[in-house]
């Protein structure tokens, strides 16, 4: 990785621990995931040659970083967020690292924009977002990762409760093989086979 964009990262990484440190205020807090996380996704997607990248919740653009550097110069990634003062963050952040192009930034509903997605569309999917929302949205994940691909979970230790229904149904899931890593915050790798 570039000496600049190393030094981004560790730059975001210290100002969302110090801003997350200072406010309990959900809306205002960056939740980013941590550095082996992001390097665990970078050995996944170099591993599968990912090119279509889809990430759910973008927050201030730390994990998209990790993302559209690990998707290489021909690849793209795009990302849901619904927090004008993130994106906004995001944006300013991909521009600093150089990697805009390979960044599309949505805005709006995660939901509304995964319903409105073609089956198939996405290569990799990394879903770090409202957990509540998870199980209503697996139909249209599922459908939008290509056979043979993975989707990552964030936070599968570390809120384990609230993911309970959403692990039910992956597990009932038909042609789903999925593995919990003790990496980070605990990340569930769920592979829809094919
Ligand atoms: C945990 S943070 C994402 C952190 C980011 N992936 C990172 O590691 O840098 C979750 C984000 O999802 C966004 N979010 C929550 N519900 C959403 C929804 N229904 N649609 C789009 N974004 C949503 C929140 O505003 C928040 O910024």
């Amino acid at each position: 990785m570039e000496r600049e964009l190393a030094e981004l990262l560790r730059e975001l990484e210290e100002f969302g621990e110090a801003n997350d440190r200072a406010t309990a205020e959900r809306d205002r807090r960056m939740l980013n995931i941590t550095h082996d996380t992001g390097v665990l996704l970078t050995v996944l997607l170099r591993n599968g040659r990912c090119r279509d990248v889809l990430e759910v919740g973008t927050s201030n653009g730390y994990s998209t970083l990790w993302l559209a550097h690990a998707v290489g110069a021909e690849g793209h990634v795009t990302t849901v967020e619904r927090a004008p003062h993130k994106r906004a963050m995001a944006e300013e952040n991909f521009r600093r690292s150089g990697l805009a192009p390979r960044i599309r930034q949505i805005a709006g509903d995660a939901g509304e924009f995964l319903a409105s997605s073609a089956s198939g569309a996405y290569d990799f999917v990394f879903l770090d977002s409202e957990r509540g929302e998870y199980a209503g949205w697996w139909p249209d994940l599922w459908r939008v990762l290509r056979p043979g691909r993975l989707l990552v979970v964030d936070n599968a230790v570390s809120h384990a409760d609230e993911l309970k229904d959403f692990v039910r149904l992956v597990e009932g899931t038909e042609g789903c093989v999925s593995s919990l890593l003790p990496v980070g915050k605990g990340e569930l790798v769920i592979l829809k086979e094919g």
